[in-house]
């Protein structure tokens, strides 16, 4: 991660991102979505000018997602063994982009608020082709405004990235594009606080 972010084709096996895929189609039809946000808590806003999607998080109810939480797991463990990074635990929701819907450019931590440190998506959409658009944009050097890394949402792919450290975007989608989002956090737990907050 000298680059602060991976991409990692084929991560999850099929099966896997299949199953993780009906179960947000299913949630999404009992009306278990919600649209996003942006900012924690007191500071949550919605903003359709920034963001455009719907999110549910996980709930580790079905064998789906306890599968996905035990490779997450794995990950974690190596990220902290190798890199050092202190991760803590998870938070991690799906998220449903309808076409036409984008989440313009944002970080994901600012430094000492929510802990976020590793932010992780994987995609779940079958049969995407680079005509749909809904691509992930980062931006590595953050203040340059060159961009060099773009990433197709492909089914099974891993995008890790350092969450206070990389920018990004994604861009408009032309059709239903649907992932996970998650956050390894670091805990920040001290007498006066409960960090992260539960
Ligand atoms: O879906 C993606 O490619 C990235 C989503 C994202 O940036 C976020 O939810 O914070
Ligand atoms: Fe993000």
């Amino acid at each position: 991660m000298a680059r602060h972010y991976a991409v990692m084709p084929g991560y999850f096996p099929t099966p896997l991102i299949r199953a993780l895929r009906r179960e947000a189609l299913l949630r999404d039809a009992r009306g278990e979505f919600q649209e996003a946000g942006i900012g924690r808590r007191e500071d949550h806003q919605h903003d359709q000018r920034v963001r455009r999607d719907r999110t549910c998080w996980l709930n580790g109810s079905t064998l789906a997602q306890c599968r996905l939480q035990e490779e997450l797991e794995q990950l974690r463990l190596a990220v902290n063994r190798e890199l050092f990074l202190g991760l803590f635990d998870l938070e991690a929701h799906f998220a449903i982009y309808d076409p036409g819907a984008f989440y313009r450019r944002h970080l994901d931590a600012f430094r000492g608020n929510s802990g976020r440190v590793l932010s992780v998506v994987l995609y779940l959409n079958q049969n995407w082709n680079s005509d749909l658009g809904g691509r992930l944009r980062l931006w590595p050097k953050p203040h340059s405004r060159v961009v060099d890394t773009e990433v197709e949402p492909l089914g099974g792919t891993l995008v890790c990235f350092l969450s206070e450290h990389i920018p990004h975007e994604v861009l408009e989608a032309q059709a239903q594009r649907i992932s996970i989002a998650g956050w390894f956090r670091c805990n920040n737990t001290t007498a006066e606080r409960l960090d992260p907050p539960r």
